[in-house]
């Protein structure tokens, strides 16, 4: 482990490097690298700087930092502070409708975490951190499932664990703990009093993706789609309203791509996007991704943060479902990324390359591992390719 003065000469030199290719805009993945390296280094420095009994407890409070986003979200504050210059506590308070007492103290705890600032005393005026909140509607809608759904289910999963050690059901997960259910995730946010739920829950996927952690440009980037035939089939299972699937054919016009989800996603995204001009090369189609794929001979056959949601024996019904689809040379690509938030919600794993290997084989024999594709500044993140060998009987 470093000193802290070896880690602060170590910042100041990656700070210097950061700042450089910012000033560039250069934002290659060898320049992000060096940011990331950059972050960790703080984080660690930050530990050692505390020491353990400072460093834990805050880990262990770091639970008002996503209530206190979550108040944020829930109240749509980022949207009534004006874009420019600033608003007294007061006004705030009866515009949102939150008393003022809690409304003071809640964004003062987030100012701590550089979300707000209050400038001059008893005003409060927005940072680059709450402007973004303000610039991203649809990431709000998934920080506020996050606030509504995720965060209840993340506090019970040291009870759920303590409950149910080593089950793997998906009806005995933190998720169905903290709401005192014994429907699995999705069959509960499919029940008609989450209704509002369910629309954040969509909405915040394009959220997530376009404007938060798990940004769709990784993909992009770290699979060779260029490679691909020009005039690709791809079929985007569990793609929910599309949002990889159009930035997919922004930069692949020749490619046609069909998005698939549940019929309650898709009906609301043909909805949605009757008054949007989408590409025409992205068509949408409700389909259970349990029952037979019904695009036969595509290309590509992607699945973005779809695999984590279910454990090993669901995800071989998965690919088994796929099978009388796929023509020999078919690419299965699973796209994943390292969260805890998958098992609380509905006890799914975290799979390695060779697991991956091993769900594919279990599928076919035909399913062949081909490897996985990373970019440098996103190591959370990875994409596993199957190719299909044909030869066998589906
Ligand atoms: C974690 S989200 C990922 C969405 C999108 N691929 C992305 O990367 O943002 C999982 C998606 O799987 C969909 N889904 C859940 N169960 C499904 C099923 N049985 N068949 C098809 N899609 C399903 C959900 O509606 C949701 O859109």
């Amino acid at each position: 482990m470093s000193t802290i003065g070896q880690l602060g000469e170590r910042i100041a030199s990656l700070a210097k490097k950061v700042e450089e290719d910012q000033l560039r805009n250069d934002a290659t993945p060898a320049a992000q690298q060096i940011a990331m390296e950059l972050a960790e280094a703080s984080r660690e420095l930050e530990q050692l700087v505390l020491g353990p009994r400072q460093a834990l407890g805050m880990m262990g409070l770091a639970v008002h930092d996503a209530s206190s986003l979550g108040v944020i979200v829930t109240f749509d504050i980022p949207n009534l502070v004006p874009e420019e210059g600033s608003v007294s506590y007061a006004e705030l308070s009866s515009l949102c409708g939150l008393d003022e007492d809690r409304l003071t103290r809640i964004l003062r705890y987030a100012m701590i975490n550089h979300i707000f600032r209050e400038a001059p005393a008893g005003r409060v005026r927005h940072t680059p951190q709450s402007a973004h909140l303000a610039q991203s509607p649809a990431f709000c809608d998934f920080l506020r499932t996050i606030a509504a759904v995720f965060l209840p289910a993340c506090a019970a999963v040291p009870a759920a664990l303590a409950r149910w050690p080593r089950t793997r059901a998906t009806t005995e997960a933190a998720h169905g703990a903290a709401r005192r259910t014994d429907a699995a995730f999705y069959d509960w946010l499919d029940r008609d009093e989450n209704a509002a739920l369910r629309r954040n829950f969509d909405r915040g996927m394009e959220g997530i993706s376009r404007a938060g952690q798990r940004l769709q440009d990784t993909d992009l980037r770290a699979y060779p789609w260029g490679a691909l035939p020009a005039a690709a089939a791809v079929v985007d299972v569990g793609g929910s309203g599309g949002h990889f699937a159009r930035d997919l054919a922004a930069a692949y016009p020749s490619f046609s791509i069909v998005v698939q989800d549940l019929p309650r996603v898709i009906r609301q995204t043909m909805e949605d996007q009757k008054n949007a001009s989408g590409p025409e090369s992205v068509t949408y189609q409700a389909h259970n991704c349990f029952d037979e794929q019904p695009v036969k001979n595509a290309d590509v056959y992607f699945m973005r943060h779809v695999f984590h949601n279910h454990p090993d024996a669901e995800c071989i019904k998965i690919l088994t479902a796929l099978l009388p689809a796929l023509k020999p040379g078919s690419r299965v690509l699973v796209s994943e990324q390292m969260d805890l938030l998958t098992m609380a919600l509905f006890n799914a794993k975290e799979r390695t390359k060779e697991e991956y290997s091993r769900l594919f084989e279990q599928a076919s024999p035909a399913l062949v591992f081909h490897g996985t594709h990373q970019v440098p500044d996103d190591p959370r993140s990875c994409v596993f390719e199957a190719v299909y060998q044909g030869g066998e009987t589906k």
